[in-house]
């Protein structure tokens, strides 16, 4: 992990933040926004093909840009706002449940990291212990007990019904909860991270950063009748996702995989997966995936997007670029100005 004077990591974000893969809703797209005039010649012709016909409409599509662009201009500050209000202002309801415990976790997530840490596990060996391959590269294992599922999403309800501030989980899902800004992150996350995932992906995925995680971005998103009821096929800001089923009851909703990002997608064969509550799906950030649409109930998740800074400072996987480091809040986006020795691999603990 970098670290800086004075012992404590920095991360950054990558300057194409602000102007790259901005998701338009209407029309399931995502687009790179500089300039009103680069921006025409770029997707004038696509945005006119998927029903985008009239100059009202593109000029209320050049409106929700720019107010994205505005939006993510001022994430840092913002956020850091909401999470100084929320410190201040809320009264958890259940207070242990930011704080990791063994119990939370199911028996079989113990067996399979005791396994991982053992000196003689081995892929293969790690395979055979995990409940399926549930896509190419995607695994299944129950994560929690069901009891914690239950009084975590009891916290994050009596959170979204207290006046505190909340921020949305990311650019594509409009409703869920940003677990930094509640203080999720040291307590809870981070050692979720470190001490029982990371064994399993240096195994699982060594050729993409899974040796070498060292932030995150975790969020809740949910899924409802009267809401959000899918997403788009997208891939993650992150080298390795995982997904946990939180509940609550929910009909339908099942993710598909598709390829890795690079392959075109009329080269790609998707696989659908069904979620099982208190199991986890984990797969490469980058590898294609969406959501089916919900046809009852709600649906909650846990995604803890992981990141190695090693494998990101090479290429951005949002703007495919050297990253051009901007200063951000936390982790950032988990870029650091660590300069990696080209034939450094790393640690495999
Ligand atoms: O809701 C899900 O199961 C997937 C969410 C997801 O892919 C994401 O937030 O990146
Ligand atoms: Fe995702």
């Amino acid at each position: 992990m970098a670290a800086e004077e004075g012992g404590e990591p920095r991360f950054y974000m990558c300057s194409c933040f602000t102007s790259d893969n901005i998701f338009l809703d209407e029309y399931k797209l995502h687009v790179r926004f500089v300039s009103e005039q680069l921006f025409r010649q770029d997707y004038q012709a696509l945005l006119t093909r998927l029903g985008c016909t009239t100059d009202q409409q593109f000029e209320e599509v050049l409106h929700k840009i720019y107010q994205e662009v505005d939006r993510r201009r001022r994430l840092a500050v913002i956020s850091a706002e909401r999470a100084a209000a929320i410190k201040r202002t809320y009264r958890p309801l259940h207070p242990h449940v930011y704080h990791l415990q063994e119990s939370y976790l199911a028996l079989e997530l113990k067996q399979i990291v005791e396994y991982c840490r053992s000196s003689s596990a081995t892929r293969k060996g790690l395979l055979e212990l995990l409940e399926e391959e549930a896509a190419p590269k995607v695994y299944r294992f129950p994560v929690f007990q069901k009891s914690f599922c239950e009084e975590l999403m009891e916290e994050l309800e009596h959170f979204e019904q207290s006046s505190a501030p909340k921020g949305r989980p990311n650019t594509m899902n409009h409703y869920g909860i940003l677990l930094n800004e509640l203080g999720f992150d040291e307590t809870f996350i981070t050692p979720l991270r470190e001490h029982y995932l990371h064994p399993v992906t240096t195994l699982l995925y060594p050729d993409c950063g899974g040796g070498c995680l060292d932030s995150h971005k975790a969020f809740v998103v949910t899924y409802d009748m009267n809401k959000d009821l899918d997403l788009s096929y997208h891939y993650d800001n992150a080298e390795v996702t995982l997904n946990v089923s939180l509940g609550k009851e929910f009909t339908d909703g099942n993710l598909y995989f598709g390829d890795m990002r690079q392959v075109p997608v009329s080269e790609t064969e998707c696989t659908e997966v069904e979620h099982r509550v208190t199991e986890g799906l984990l797969h490469r950030g980058q590898q294609m995936h969406g959501v089916l649409p919900i046809s009852f109930g709600q649906r909650w998740n846990l995604i803890i997007w992981m990141r190695a800074s090693r494998e990101r400072n090479k290429l951005c996987p949002m703007c495919n670029r050297r990253p051009s480091l901007v200063e951000g809040d936390g982790f950032a986006d988990g870029f650091t100005k660590h300069e990696t020795p080209p034939n450094m691999s790393c640690a495999l603990t």
